[in-house]
């Protein structure tokens, strides 16, 4: 059988951003400074009640006839690439419970976390992602990330010692606020995520054609959005759209995010049922080894991974 090889890469290491929160800066180390994201800040306010669409899975699951959310599902993947998702069926308590095992996980002193951190060699545990360069601007945030499945992907020093599954992002309160970014605009690599804000604290911004718009989570609700996979298979119906996470001066804020892909040994590229002489393939094929490692290679840049494979 061929070796299955992690392919979410390396990432090169950085300082805890949760430990230097806790110093009481009064400003921001220039590694964090990017005020480029600020100036984009205006373009929030023009639209205040423009909201992501709504999803209820109990509908979407209904034999009714005319049922609409169907419909509706459809349409949010094409214009907005997210939605929240109600009625989703994971109990409440469940919910409860990781919230509280993913805020000790982040409380746990250095001492502890060091164990589970980067590796020279490998991007999984704490640290951040997509680090490719050293003078290369970070992120606002620590994160954890893992590969929880296929079962043989997984880093044994990680797993048996998790409270669940995913990529935790953790962003501390900031002195300066409006000169960092708590996570860069991307939009996600992979086929589809599904999010759960952990605390109150909004801060996810979901690109609108030319705007940023605020993401205000509703109770017991999962955010779900399109990557790039579901946009290439769709041949561009799909749209993987780009989001970033701000940060503010008084609060802690923290998200878990789950990322599905597709199978590992597989090849990537536009639904053959979808490609007809009107509508060409927009996307090249790739394997999706090579589409990850590609992936984990690179800075974020909003979609612009995305782009390296347009036709
Ligand atoms: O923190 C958030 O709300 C966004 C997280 C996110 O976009 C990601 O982990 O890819
Ligand atoms: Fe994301």
């Amino acid at each position: 059988m061929e070796e299955t090889k992690n392919t979410s890469g390396t990432s090169l290491l950085v300082p805890s951003v949760q430990e230097l929160a806790k110093q009481n800066l009064s400003t921001v180390p220039q590694r964090y400074i990017q005020p480029q994201h600020q100036e984009q800040m205006v373009l929030i306010s023009q639209q205040p009640n423009l909201e992501i669409p709504v999803i209820d899975m109990q509908r979407l699951l209904s034999q009714e006839s005319g049922n609409s959310e169907l419909d509706k599902l459809h349409l949010a993947c094409q214009e907005w690439g997210f939605f929240q998702l109600i009625n989703h069926g994971v109990s409440p308590s469940l919910v409860e419970k990781v919230k509280l095992e993913i805020k000790e996980f982040f409380n746990l002193p250095m001492s502890e976390k060091k164990r589970f951190w980067q590796s020279p060699e490998h991007m999984e545990g704490f640290g951040q992602a997509f680090v490719a360069s050293e003078d290369q601007k970070l992120d606002w945030a620590d994160i954890f990330f893992v590969t929880v499945l296929p079962k043989q992907l997984r880093m044994a020093h990680l797993i048996p010692h998790l409270p669940l599954s995913f990529r935790i992002n953790y962003y501390p309160p900031c002195p300066q606020p409006e000169k960092v970014i708590g996570l860069t605009p991307h939009s996600d690599g992979v086929g589809l995520t599904i999010l759960l804000q952990v605390s109150e604290e909004e801060g996810l911004q979901v690109r609108k054609d030319d705007m940023w718009i605020l993401v205000k989570p509703l109770p017991n609700s999962f955010i779900v959005n399109i990557g790039n996979m579901l946009e290439i298979i769709s041949n561009g119906t799909y749209r993987s759209v780009e989001h970033r996470a701000i940060v503010n001066s008084e609060r802690e804020r923290i998200s878990i995010a789950t990322f599905h892909t597709s199978k590992h040994d597989g090849v990537l590229g536009p639904a053959p049922s979808l490609i007809t002489e009107e509508t060409p393939p927009q996307f090249q094929r790739i394997e999706l080894k090579k589409f990850l490692t590609n992936l984990f290679a690179r800075k974020l840049d909003g979609k612009s991974y995305l782009d390296t494979l347009r036709l």
